[in-house]
């Protein structure tokens, strides 16, 4: 049952940082989501990327399977129910009802990979050959998300009280990820336990989610009241939420919030087809993800082991593919 304990602010970006990062320390300490407006993607851009996401959907599904996800991969299209969130909490689940496309970040400024792994997060993307204009959309959204990322990033730095500039060297590689995912209609009741997503935590850094005027359905956890409250969709907002690497990376003073995405009422006679886009925003994959200067505990320490950013997504990503019961 949702409940009104939990309010999700909006966050008015374009103002001085220090203010909007100190009002984000807040949320982040407490709710763990927020919605952004004001946030500088160029409209144009932003529309014509999830226009024609809609229309990649709407392709026959032989045309989309051209780029399915190859074994061990974790990009390309995932048909309806390949993937579990809830799986990479260590939970048995039935494949999420959604379908979706994920492309990994271009290689920046050509730096040698550290290992296999490195090189398969920053694996080059494929295009269906049915929608020539995908590709070009995407990269053009994909840049306005990275160049909003890194903003969102130091204005997190400046409400850590750490200068503005302290995470760019430590992002500047970031194995990123986009992604869009179709919830279809629900023809036939979810199996007992199947979701559109099921309750997961966020991996990385930080998320930047565009989400359908509308078309609800996302639901965030707050432990307190333990109550599910919704992320109801704001025109022309984005909703910002961290990732576990970034809860370690500041111990625990900022939490990766549990979310998922629930199903639309049966028998709903309006449509109740839902499109997102979640850009998942990374550290580099070596760089050392150790407490914050500023986040160390009353002994000086930090609670968590210092872990490598890179090893630490990969290992989560697998999860979610590997364990899920279709
Ligand atoms: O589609 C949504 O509203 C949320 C999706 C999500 O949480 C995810 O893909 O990690
Ligand atoms: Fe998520």
């Amino acid at each position: 049952m949702p409940s009104a304990t939990l309010d999700i602010p909006v966050i008015d970006i374009d103002r001085d940082p220090r203010t909007v990062g100190k009002e984000i320390d807040e949320t982040l300490r407490t709710v763990g989501f927020f919605q952004i407006t004001n946030h500088g993607v160029d409209p144009d851009i932003s529309e014509r990327c999830w226009q024609l996401t809609r229309a990649f959907f709407d392709l026959p599904l032989s045309d989309k399977l051209e780029i399915e996800r190859e074994p061990g991969g974790s990009y390309g299209y995932f048909p309806v129910a390949t993937e579990s969130l809830a799986a990479s909490l260590d939970e048995a689940a039935p494949g999420d009802l959604k379908e979706s496309l994920n492309v990994a970040a271009t290689p920046h400024g050509g730096h040698p990979f550290a290992d296999d792994t490195e090189r398969g997060l920053f694996a080059p993307a494929r295009w269906p050959s049915a929608l020539p204009g995908l590709q070009g959309a995407w990269e053009g959204y994909m840049r306005e998300m990275r160049s909003l990322a890194t903003r969102l990033m130091s204005i997190l730095a400046l409400g850590l009280d750490l200068p503005a500039d302290f995470f760019d060297d430590k992002v500047d590689r970031s194995p990123s990820a986009q992604r869009a995912i179709n919830y279809p209609e629900q023809s036939a009741p979810p199996k007992e336990g199947q979701l559109r997503a099921g309750a997961h935590t966020d991996y990385g850094t930080l998320t930047i989610l565009r989400q359908e005027l509308g078309r609800g359905g996302l639901q965030a956890y707050d432990g307190k009241s333990e109550h599910w409250v919704d992320v109801a969709p704001v025109e022309g907002a984005y909703v910002i939420n961290i990732g576990d690497l970034m809860a370690r990376w500041t111990n625990d003073r900022w939490t990766s919030t549990l979310h998922r995405v629930v199903n639309p009422d049966a028998g709903s006679t309006v449509s109740t087809r839902r499109q997102t886009m979640p850009f998942f925003f990374n550290a580099n994959y070596t760089q050392l993800v150790e407490c914050l200067p500023t986040c160390l505990g009353p002994d000086g320490t930090g609670k968590y082991e210092p872990v490598l950013a890179g090893p630490h997504l990969a290992g989560k990503t697998m999860k979610s593919i590997e364990h899920t019961t279709m």
